[in-house]
């Protein structure tokens, strides 16, 4: 039987991918250019060995590395230079976003510009004073465009969502800045949305009614209702979810649509309102790569029109649906390992000594590269672990230009100072006014809140029927009789009698409040 050392690596030999920075020595007679192109890359290599204080050694190879180590020295860190100019039109300060979006650099028309700086989030530990789940996070998130977060499980990718929607648990503590159009606000309801990772759906209505309803809920009440069932029937179709529209959701107990198609009626309830940011917690899990690929382009359709800033945590996107992100933030143990363009991250990783073999999709490759779970399972005494790997990127990342743009483009946008939705509160049952309608609504409360109390109680019942055994069994066996005299009428007593006798009380109260209510409701009919 094969030990764990002699199991073959799973992954496909990689065929060579060319490095601008793993060029071999020139030789006299190449070309002019590629003359010109090596001595850049020396120079580019003296000044980056100049800048971290120690020449350019050869390193160690790494899980799903290809670069040679006995050949040719380590690559210098990935400092983004032979991509200046590109990185200038992506990245410049004085970017428009005006590019078929509709959207001006200042602030953006509509738009929502997130960033965060320095973000840290620990929970308290015993030890070191807790427990850092993100490190020193900075990045920024655009109108039009989509931010994927990837990583590892367990990498911080929900995390960074929780802390950018401000949904942190109460457990946690956050430092750091995040900034909405460059000031620190609250988002008004209705400006962003939240798909969380679990579907929390109400398993016994369908599809169709689960969406009609919480557009009914959610839309403005200026809206026409039909004009809200209208946007409720198209964002059906839009998640392609028109042939399960009649089947009941399901749950534990009842078999209804799949889990792929919950997924996407969590999103669908989501994007009714069409929020101006959006935070998707892994969108495709559970989808098959058509549908996936179909969801996230219309998550992207959203994006573009009008603007709309999305964030997405995702775990394996097919190269299609990787070629949709605009920008990539690459977590591992909470650290940044990459954050930039999708364009460049390819890039990022060859010119660090991890290109990526042809035919693999690029995020498959990234995520191999700094999954560190199975260490165990990876051959030994060919190369450096995965831990290795992913110090030497996010050390590589650190010192690059491209994270210097980001931090100069998160600073950027921070001093827009864009303008921040209205605030507006919603609550259920508040000034419904005084029409027939809304009599129906009043007595539609008064039934809930009876069916609460009512139901809160019955809740209750498995408790008692358990210790109704218990009573039965001391009862029997003689610990205690029955009647009212057993309470005794020392002062301890006192309190139990109390009790005994506010019940009824509360009770008369409670239906004269009930009765009370209906007199008003009859009165302003
Ligand atoms: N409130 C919390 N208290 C303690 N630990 C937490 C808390 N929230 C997250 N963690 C820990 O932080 C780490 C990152 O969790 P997170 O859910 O952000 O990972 P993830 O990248 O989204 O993982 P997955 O892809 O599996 O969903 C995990 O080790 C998790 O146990």
């Amino acid at each position: 039987m094969d030990t764990a050392a002699n199991v073959p690596r799973w992954t496909p030999s990689p065929s060579p991918t060319r490095s601008l920075l793993k060029e071999p020595e020139t030789k006299a007679n190449d070309a002019p250019s590629k003359r010109k192109s090596s001595v850049d890359e020396l120079e580019l290599q003296s000044i980056i060995s100049e800048e971290d204080g120690k020449p350019a050694a050869a390193g160690p190879m790494f899980p799903f590395s290809t670069g040679n180590s006995t050949t040719g020295p380590d690559p210098p860190p990935y400092s983004g230079r032979y991509e200046a100019s590109s990185m200038a039109i992506d990245m410049n300060e004085g970017k428009s976003y005006d590019g078929g979006k509709g959207l001006t650099s200042k602030g953006s028309r509509n738009g929502l510009l997130l960033t965060w700086t320095d973000l840290w989030v620990t929970v308290p530990g015993a030890k070191n004073g807790g427990r850092p789940l993100l490190q020193g996070l900075t990045g920024y998130a655009e109108p039009g465009e989509i931010l994927a977060i990837m990583g590892p499980s367990g990498s911080g990718k929900t995390t960074l969502l929780d802390a950018l929607a401000g949904r942190l648990s109460s457990n946690t503590q956050q430092t750091g800045e995040i900034l909405i159009n460059g000031r620190k606000e609250t988002l008004a309801f209705g400006t962003s949305a939240y798909v969380t990772q679990d579907d929390i759906l109400m398993t016994t209505l369908t599809v169709r009614e689960a969406v009609h309803f919480s557009a009914q809920l959610q839309l403005p009440d200026s809206m026409p209702t039909s004009e809200k069932k209208e946007r409720a029937e198209i964002t059906i179709r839009e998640m392609g979810l028109q042939g399960s529209a009649d089947t009941r959701i399901g749950g534990w107990n009842v078999k209804g649509i799949s889990g792929g198609q919950k997924r996407r009626v969590s999103i669908c309830i989501e994007i009714l309102t069409r929020p101006k940011l959006l935070f998707l917690d892994e969108p495709t899990s559970g989808l098959d790569s058509a549908a996936s690929y179909h969801v996230m382009s219309h998550i992207v359709k959203l994006a573009r029109q009008d603007g709309r800033t999305v964030v997405a945590s995702i775990h394996q996107p097919s190269s299609e649906v990787f070629e949709l992100f605009h920008n990539l933030c690459l977590l591992s143990s909470g650290k940044t390992v990459y954050f930039g363009p999708v364009s460049m991250a390819e890039q990022f990783f060859s010119s660090n000594g991890f290109p990526c073999p042809a035919l693999r999709n690029p995020s498959d490759h990234y995520l191999r590269t700094i999954n560190a779970d199975f260490d165990m399972d990876v051959e030994k005494g060919h190369g450096g672990s995965t831990e290795e790997a992913i110090s030497v990127l996010v050390k590589s990342y650190k010192s690059s230009e491209i994270s210097q743009r980001v931090c100069l483009r998160a600073a950027f946008i921070r001093e827009q100072k864009g303008g921040i939705p209205e605030k507006k509160g919603r609550t259920i049952y508040y000034d419904i006014g005084k029409t027939f309608g809304s009599i129906q609504a009043r007595g539609s409360m008064l039934m809930f809140v009876a069916a609460f109390l009512t139901f809160m109680a019955i809740g209750g019942f498995p408790s008692f029927v358990e210790d109704m055994k218990i009573f039965g069994r001391e009862r029997l066996n003689g610990h205690y009789g029955v009647g009212a005299f057993v309470v005794g009428n020392t002062l301890s007593s006192i309190p139990y009698l109390l009790m005994i006798s506010l019940i009824p009380g509360a009770m008369a109260y409670y239906l004269v409040g009930l009765q009370r209510a209906w007199n008003t409701l009859s009165a302003s009919r």
